[in-house]
Formats: C-alpha cells, sequence, structure tokens
C-alpha cells in the first residue's frame, strides 16, 4: 500500500516531520511525498500543539533532536509520557554522531536513530518498514487482546496436538488452570460421550479442510459434564505444514436445555406429558412399517370421557384438568411400556396397540380401562365419577392409511357413545351407515308419541318382607319394525335431540293417570310411582308448572310420585337445581337419587339437596359377591343415608346374596330382577296381589309363594 502511488491522499498515512531547519524540513517532504500525506512543524512546541489535536494522530514523526528551545530528545520524553501519543513510531534524527543522544533517545523508545545526512532512499525504506513493523505489533496486541478477553474458550495446541495455550474463559469454563493443561493432549477434556467415530470424523474433517465446527461433550476438572459448540482451525507456515490448532468453544447446556425443552413441548401435551397429535402421527408411521415387516397388527383406541363438558362447565377448568391428568395416568397404567398413549386435546385421548391378535388383546386393554376410569377419582374434597366411550380401528383389516385408521376409530367411538357410553365398540363397515340410521330413527321416535307407539312398564320396589312399595316407571318403545326398543337405545338420541322433553312429559303425564288409577283400590292407593327426570326436562323454565299442572289435573296425592333424578344434573348448576327442587318438594312430591355413587357425589351438595331418598347403582350391587370395594362403597351410603335421614333402595337386586348383604347393611327398600322385570300395568298389578297374598318369614329372608 505505502508504494502505491494510486493511493487517494486521503488514503495515505499522514507522517510528522519536525525540523527547526526549512531546508531539511524540504529535504525530507520531498523523499516522503509521493508515498505519505505529510505535516511538518519547525519546533518543539508547535510539535506537541500539533499532537493535542486528537482528530488524526499521525503514524509516525520524525523528529530532529536538536532544536533551539525544546530538543527532540525532551519531545520525545513527552510524548511517551502521554498516552495518546505514546504508542505512536518516532525516528530520531540528529547530525550529532555522539552516542549519548543516540542512547537517551533509544531508552526513551525512539523506534530509530538516524544520522544526518539521510539518503533518500534509506529514509524511504526505513519509513516503510517501520510503519509495517508497527502495524503489525497493533495487530499482534489487538489479537492478544482477543485472546485473553474473548467470552469463547481458546485453545492452542501444536502440530502434534499438544496444549500450547489457553486463555482466561477457557480457565473458567473447563476449570483447569494453565499448568493443569500445557503440554496435555486435549483428550484429557473428553467426557466420553462423544464417539470414536464422532472424533475421527472431525479430525479427518481438520486435515482435510483445515476446518471443523460441531457439537461434543467435555467433561470439566470437577467432573460435570456439558456440551460444547466448538469450531477447529488450523495455522500453517509458509511451506504449508500445520503449526498450530486453534480450536475456540462455548458452553451450550442452556441452549441445548431450551431446545430439548422446545423438542419436548412440539411432541407432548403439555398439560397431562403424554404425546400429542403430532408426536402420535410419527409414532402411527413408524408402528405401521413396524407391524408390516413383521406381520402384526395394530389397535387404534380413539377414547372421549363420558360428559366431560358438565364437568369442565360446571366444576370449573381447574377441576377438569386434574381430572384429565388422572385419566392419564390410569390410561398408562393400563397398557404395556411401548404401547403408546396419547392425548390429541379435549377429553379425547388415543392408545395405540400392536401384537399378534390384536383383536383379542384391544377388547381386554379396552374393558380394563372402562373399568379403571370408572372408578371414583380423589379431586379436591370431592370425588368424580365418570367414564369412557372406545371406539377401536385395527390396521390393517380397517383401514390402511393413518386419517382412515383415526376416522374409523373415532366413529366406532361415537357408536360406543350413542349405546349410552362406558362401552367399547370395534369399527366395522356397517357404522358407515350409522349417521343414516339414526337419522332415520330420529324422525321416528318424533312421531312415535303420536302413533302411541311409547308405553310404560313398572318394576316393583319392595321392603324388606317383599311388601311392595311402588315401581318405577320405565318407558318402553314398540317400533312398528323393530319391537321393543329398550331405552337406553332412544334415549340418549332423545336427549342429543330434544325429544326428551315431550317424552319426559308424556311419561310424567302417563305415570300421574296411573297414580290416579291406583288411588281408587285398596292394595295399589299408597303405591308410590317413581318417574325418571331427564337433566334437560329438570331444567326447563317452567318444569315446576308442568308438574304442578300434571299432578292437579290428575287430583293425585303428589306425595305418592317420586321424581328420580341423577347426579349429572348435580353437574349443571347446583343452587338452580336447589331451587327448583325445593319449589317442587313445596308442592309435596319426593326426590329419590339415581345412580347414586356414579358420578359427582360431594357431600357439600348432598346435605344440601332436598332428598327423599338415595338409590344404589346397580352397577355397585352387581358386584357385591365379588368386589370388595363395592362392598365398601354400598356400606358407606347406606350409613351416609342414615345420617341424612334418608331412605336408601338398592336397583339390580338379582340374588338373595345381594338382598342378605343389603339387608345386613340397613338397606331397607329394594328393586331388581329378584323381586320382578319391569312388566305392563296389568302383569304388574297381577304382582302386587300376588304380593299381598304371600305370607313372608318374621325375619323377611324368606318367601313362601
Ligand atoms: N340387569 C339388570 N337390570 C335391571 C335390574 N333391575 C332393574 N334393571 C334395569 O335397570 C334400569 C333401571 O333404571 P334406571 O337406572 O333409571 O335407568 C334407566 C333410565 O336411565 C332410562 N329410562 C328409562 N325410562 C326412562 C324415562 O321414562 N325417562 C328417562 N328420562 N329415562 C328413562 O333408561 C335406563 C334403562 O332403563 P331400562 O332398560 O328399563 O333398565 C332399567 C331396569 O330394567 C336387574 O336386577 N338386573
Amino acid at each position: 500500500m505505502m508504494n502505491d502511488t494510486n493511493l487517494t491522499q486521503h488514503e495515505k498515512l499522514l507522517i510528522l516531520l519536525v525540523d527547526d531547519l526549512p531546508i531539511n524540513l524540504h529535504v525530507l517532504v520531498s523523499a516522503l511525498k509521493t508515498d505519505f500525506r505529510l505535516k511538518t512543524a519547525t519546533s518543539g512546541a508547535s510539535t506537541l500543539a500539533l499532537l493535542k489535536d486528537q482528530t488524526e494522530l499521525p503514524k509516525l514523526v520524525i523528529l530532529d533532536v536538536k532544536m533551539p528551545g525544546m530538543s527532540g530528545i525532551e519531545v520525545l520524553r513527552r510524548m511517551r509520557a502521554d498516552p495518546n501519543t505514546l504508542a505512536i513510531p518516532v525516528i530520531l534524527v540528529s547530525a550529532d554522531v555522539s552516542e549519548q543522544n543516540e542512547l537517551a533517545g533509544l531508552n526513551l523508545g525512539a523506534d530509530e536513530y538516524l544520522i544526518k545526512p539521510i539518503s533518500k532512499d534509506t529514509l524511504i525504506i526505513r519509513v516503510r518498514n517501520l510503519i509495517r513493523r508497527n502495524a503489525e505489533q497493533s495487530k499482534l496486541r489487538l489479537a492478544g487482546y482477543v485472546f485473553n478477553y474473548s467470552g469463547e474458550a481458546i485453545m492452542i495446541t501444536d502440530r502434534n496436538n499438544h496444549i500450547v495455550d489457553v486463555n482466561a474463559a477457557f480457565i473458567k469454563l473447563t476449570g483447569y488452570d494453565k499448568a493443569d493443561v500445557l503440554g496435555s493432549n486435549p483428550k484429557l477434556l473428553s467426557s466420553g460421550r462423544t464417539t470414536e467415530e464422532e472424533c475421527r470424523d472431525m479430525s479427518e474433517a481438520i486435515l482435510k479442510d483445515g476446518f471443523w465446527q460441531g457439537e461434543m461433550w467435555d467433561r470439566r476438572k470437577d467432573g460435570s459434564v456439558y456440551p460444547k459448540m466448538m469450531t477447529v482451525s488450523v495455522v500453517r507456515n509458509r511451506a504449508g505444514d500445520i503449526e498450530f490448532h486453534l480450536a475456540n468453544f462455548v458452553d451450550i447446556s442452556r441452549y441445548k436445555e431450551s431446545e430439548e425443552r422446545i423438542e419436548h413441548l412440539a411432541h407432548h401435551d403439555p398439560l397431562t406429558g403424554l404425546p400429542n397429535r403430532l408426536h402420535l402421527q410419527i409414532f402411527l408411521e413408524q408402528s405401521m412399517l413396524i407391524v408390516t415387516r413383521m406381520s402384526e397388527q395394530l389397535a387404534v383406541m380413539f377414547l372421549d370421557l363420558d360428559r366431560f363438558k358438565n364437568v369442565n362447565d360446571t366444576l370449573g377448568h381447574s377441576v377438569g384438568d386434574a381430572l384429565l391428568i388422572q385419566v392419564a395416568a390410569r390410561l398408562k397404567s393400563c397398557v404395556r411400556d411401548y404401547d403408546a398413549v396419547a392425548r390429541l386435546g379435549g377429553d379425547e385421548f388415543v392408545v395405540i396397540l400392536r401384537g399378534h391378535d390384536i383383536e383379542s388383546v384391544a377388547a381386554i386393554v379396552a374393558t380394563k380401562i372402562n373399568l379403571h376410569l370408572s372408578r371414583p377419582f380423589l379431586i379436591g374434597t370431592g370425588t368424580l365419577r365418570t367414564s369412557t366411550s372406545i371406539g377401536i380401528a385395527l390396521y390393517p383389516d380397517n383401514a390402511d392409511r393413518i386419517d382412515d385408521l383415526m376416522k374409523n376409530a373415532d366413529r366406532a367411538m361415537y357408536f360406543a357413545k350413542s349405546e349410552g357410553g362406558n362401552k367399547f365398540c370395534f369399527f366395522s363397515t356397517a357404522m358407515n351407515l350409522h349417521a343414516h340410521e339414526k337419522l332415520k330413527m330420529e324422525n321416528q321416535l318424533y312421531e312415535a308419541i303420536e302413533k302411541q307407539e311409547l308405553q310404560l312398564y313398572y318394576q316393583i320396589q319392595v321392603d324388606n318382607l317383599y311388601q311392595p312399595l311402588g315401581a318405577e316407571a320405565l318407558v318402553r318403545w314398540l317400533h312398528p319394525e323393530r319391537g321393543q326398543v329398550p331405552p337406553m337405545q332412544f334415549i340418549p338420541l332423545a336427549e342429543e335431540s330434544g325429544l326428551i322433553l315431550s317424552i319426559g312429559y308424556w311419561v310424567l303425564d302417563t305415570a300421574c293417570a296411573q297414580l290416579k288409577a291406583w288411588q281408587n283400590a285398596t292394595l295399589t292407593r299408597d303405591l308410590i310411582l317413581a318417574v325418571n327426570v331427564s337433566p334437560k326436562q329438570f331444567c326447563q323454565n317452567d318444569f315446576i308448572s308442568q308438574v304442578r299442572d300434571v299432578v292437579q289435573r290428575h287430583a293425585i296425592n303428589p306425595a305418592l310420585l317420586k321424581l328420580e333424578i341423577t347426579e349429572s344434573l348435580m353437574l349443571i348448576n347446583i343452587e338452580a337445581v336447589i331451587a327448583t327442587m325445593t319449589s317442587l318438594k313445596a308442592l309435596g312430591v319426593q326426590f329419590s337419587l339415581d345412580d347414586f355413587g356414579t358420578g359427582y357425589s360431594c357431600l357439600q351438595y348432598l346435605k344440601r339437596l332436598p332428598l327423599d331418598q338415595l338409590k344404589i347403582d346397580y352397577s355397585f350391587v352387581r358386584d357385591i359377591a365379588t368386589d370388595s370395594s363395592d362392598k365398601a362403597i354400598i356400606s358407606t351410603i347406606i350409613a351416609m343415608a342414615q345420617n341424612l335421614n334418608l331412605d336408601v333402595i338398592a336397583e339390580g337386586v338379582e340374588t338373595e346374596e345381594q338382598r342378605s348383604f343389603l339387608i345386613n347393611k340397613g338397606c331397607t327398600h329394594f328393586q331388581g330382577y329378584l323381586l320382578g322385570k319391569p312388566i305392563p300395568i296389568d302383569q304388574f298389578e297381577e304382582l302386587v296381589k300376588q304380593l299381598n297374598v304371600t305370607e313372608v318369614g318374621a325375619d323377611g329372608g324368606e318367601w313362601l309363594p
């Protein structure tokens, strides 16, 4: 650059020339003016004044030693004392050949000492060399600064890969002092987590490209392992041989942690920690490949909690969330480690099973899930019961694409739900027709009331001496083509479509007409008739006036009408429910809480409901002989009812064993096939007659026909 006469004036380096004799200055100017920009001064004082101007300091000062006033030596001394001018190279020029000034000047840090007269060429070469040397020294100083103060750890190794220098950041990061590592191989830092193969690849890349960048795991002096991002480059000598390796690296533990966290979040549901839809998709793709290769099958199980929306809407999202977390844990406990449980969102879960004879395996697992999820969940101070509907689709039998498999499992799940929930259902091609069938049935149900296709059946309720206490009215649909359709097949449909309101009203009206008829006969006049009231029906604005009107129109004793409500009603709006119940209670009707123990049973609420009776759910009675926890639940319900001064009736009593157990525990009212199935009114009245002429053993335990 310095030889380049094409440089603009601005690009040329600035040199300050100082001499008291203009002739000497002239010589210097004419020697240097082509390559440099020049400033001149003729005294020590004016030199220092020029150097005070910080806007542009010269890259070199050529300074005459002998000047009147202030000598060049004194100017130099002052320059070296001033931090701003301390590093500016200085060439002293003198006609004095004695060593005294030369020594004084060199001692003060003069870079050159030239004796006049100086040849033009010598001057130019010396000036150029000095400026170049100085520039190199500046660079070295800067490099040293970067090395020492860099935030990145730097390690320099020689051609034999022995550490020759490390910086402060290295010491801070690795915990090793310089003395610990100098002369050692960098393997000293290795954690063993980076494989031999990875190390070999790195060495090859360094040899081939002179550069490598990547991540590796190292161990600090204290033994802790950390990931680092490292760059290695080689420094070659003029002959092209490697002289040094320069490695700089940073600890990326934090970055790794957040990377792992982001990765986890992208693939997992934050609430339950289960894999999410994206993860499930990837898992399914891999599983389909594996089962195809191994001639196995897959079962995709689609799960949806029954009535979860009610839980969320009524008890709040925190209860809903707590329930979902517990459901996730129970689901995981129902499957093997290599099966997958994922949450798609809301209350939708998917379980994937793999293996041979997958249909039987899926049926076993689904039964287990239905059972486990129907057991009570302890949430806060209350227990919550839920159930789940499961749809199962098999790969490759039911579909060979992920989308179709999921769709089919979903369809099967809806089928299980429409069957009343707490069930599992395998996909079948017939289900594609299901939506159409459903619509048809809905239309037919709409006309069922008008066409008088609905009927009431009566199931007897007795005391512990088999004496008739009353009946539960249960609706039946006498379908023109299908014959008698059980309520579990059309009540959910009626609930969904809103038809339950007119069906419910018809049941209430028909039951009251029956009560009126019973009032006129001695045998039946004290019988109490229980009528199921669906939550939707109960929550109508005019439900109280509907009941009042029906009771008045049929002129019945309201105390003989018992409205059966279910626990799911408590999930809607407890205060409004209590208000409606209280008004109806004032009319004189009774209340029984149906399916007790299967929903959200919170004692707090139970105490506030104006109930007359608790009805122990059939599911507990069924398992009396086999399930000790059901026995315990029954004992608790009976004790609870006694404490709250309520009647207690057990439904679904099928065996003597169940009845004796219930009697022993203090249950006083019974309903079930042991005593009589739901039957038409004429058969029911016949049954009541028979029971009234039957003698009963003193302990009530023996029924003598
Ligand atoms: N295995 C077995 N089952 C027994 C036994 N004793 C009684 N059951 C059955 O258990 C159900 C008891 O009625 P629920 O719990 O109110 O359950 C009822 C109720 O939730 C609903 N339902 C029936 N009629 C009406 C109605 O008029 N209105 C409303 N909203 N729902 C109704 O349909 C459900 C099913 O009614 P059903 O099929 O008549 O089934 C009846 C009855 O036949 C037994 O010893 N063993």
